[in-house]
């Protein structure tokens, strides 16, 4: 379909639906048009207007629009009103409203067998859609978020593989479930809490492996000191229910794990040394602000709503994304400099692997 074609395709669309909204007025009273350009759409008011300008017309737009397309593009969401200048001395059509868009949906990847698939990558590559791909030295810290049942552990599981060849991983897991299994099948150390010790007793065990990982960042920063260009093995201190772990302990042994925490997030950053965390929530009382302010790809699968939302994403509103249905589905944001910094509907990899892992 060419630019123009949708074009004329989206005017009807909005002209049908934005109705008591637009005070009457359509783009047959030449109120307002469309443009498609690279990249996105753009709603051009033709001002003044009887309608107002404002997030909530944007949000409008953006639900007709974005059902409009679907499959055939994506808007990203924003949240609130995009408003960009045009090029024009007409002062009546000088401003648009922006929505950017990319061609296709969100494609769930499906691998029939996950240790060959690995096999093929490299670099330091993490896929996780069909089109969606992320460097792992672009990355600060993972979260995945979710109620129970969603497929958190499936999409962890399938993160320790993908990291497995590029990354040393320390493993924390309070319910002694799926990833010490799939640590003892892939010989990899794991922190888990273990019969005739207290909880406060497993905390100190985290904090003391925190705090190496720390003397190991400033051991890197040393030598980054003196050779800026250094690069790293990548190390992973992935935590898995992290709700779990601090609930009714022993409060300095928590405070010092949030503060521990805190300093490997925020330092971690220059020196490879990464957070993967899975919680059910990641409200303050299961991770410190300042980490949750270094994650930055962030997946929360199950339930999507605004509640549910609100600790990763706190200033969207999910309304008029389309989710997905289906086991391990919901909403993906990558920041760094490579993906649009935007909420993306997610649909985590399907794999098939050796019986007994999970
Ligand atoms: N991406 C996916 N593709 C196919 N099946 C999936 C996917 N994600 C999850 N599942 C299936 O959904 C079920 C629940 O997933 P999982 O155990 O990972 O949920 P959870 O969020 O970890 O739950 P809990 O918090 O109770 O442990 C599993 O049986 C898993 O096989």
């Amino acid at each position: 379909m060419q630019a123009v074609e949708l074009a004329q395709y989206l005017l009807q669309a909005l002209n049908m639906a934005l109705g008591q909204l637009m005070q009457g007025e359509t783009s047959y009273t030449n109120s307002f048009d469309i443009k498609v350009i690279n990249g996105g759409i753009i709603f051009i008011p033709r001002l003044p207007a009887g309608y107002i300008i404002d997030d909530e017309l944007y949000q409008k737009i953006f639900l007709i629009a974005n059902a409009a397309l679907y499959p055939r593009y994506t808007l990203l969401k924003q949240n609130s009103a995009y408003f960009v200048p045009l090029k024009t001395d007409d002062i009546h059509v000088q401003r648009g409203l922006f929505f950017p868009m990319k061609v296709g949906i969100s494609e769930r990847l499906i691998i029939p067998n996950l240790s060959r698939f690995v096999d093929t990558l490299s670099g330091d590559v993490v896929p996780i859609m069909k089109n969606l791909t992320v460097k792992y030295d672009k990355v600060t810290s993972i979260a995945i978020c979710g109620n129970s049942g969603s497929g958190k552990s499936y999409a962890l599981t399938y993160f320790l593989s993908v990291l497995k060849p590029i990354s040393e991983l320390i493993i924390v897991d309070p319910k002694f479930d799926t990833p010490s299994r799939w640590a003892r099948v892939n010989e990899v150390p794991v922190i888990h809490p273990q019969k005739n010790r207290s909880k406060s007793d497993f905390l100190s065990e985290v904090n003391s492996a925190l705090s190496k990982c720390l003397k190991r960042i400033q051991d890197r920063q040393e030598i980054l000191y003196d050779d800026p260009a250094k690069s790293f093995k990548h190390i992973t201190i992935v935590i898995d229910e992290v709700l779990a772990l601090s609930e009714g302990v022993n409060r300095a042994i928590k405070d010092s794990f949030f503060s521990l925490l805190s300093q490997v997030a925020l330092l971690g950053r220059a020196t490879s040394v990464h957070l993967l965390l899975v919680s059910q929530r990641f409200d303050h009382t299961s991770i410190p602000v300042s980490v949750r302010e270094q994650l930055n790809v962030l997946l929360q699968v199950g339930n999507i709503n605004k509640k549910s939302t609100q600790f990763l994403f706190p200033d969207l509103d999910p309304e008029g994304i389309v989710i997905p249905i289906g086991k391990g589905t919901g909403l993906i944001q990558v920041i760094d400099a490579e993906h649009p910094y935007q909420v993306l509907p997610l649909l985590c990899p399907t794999y098939y692997t050796q019986k007994g892992i999970l």
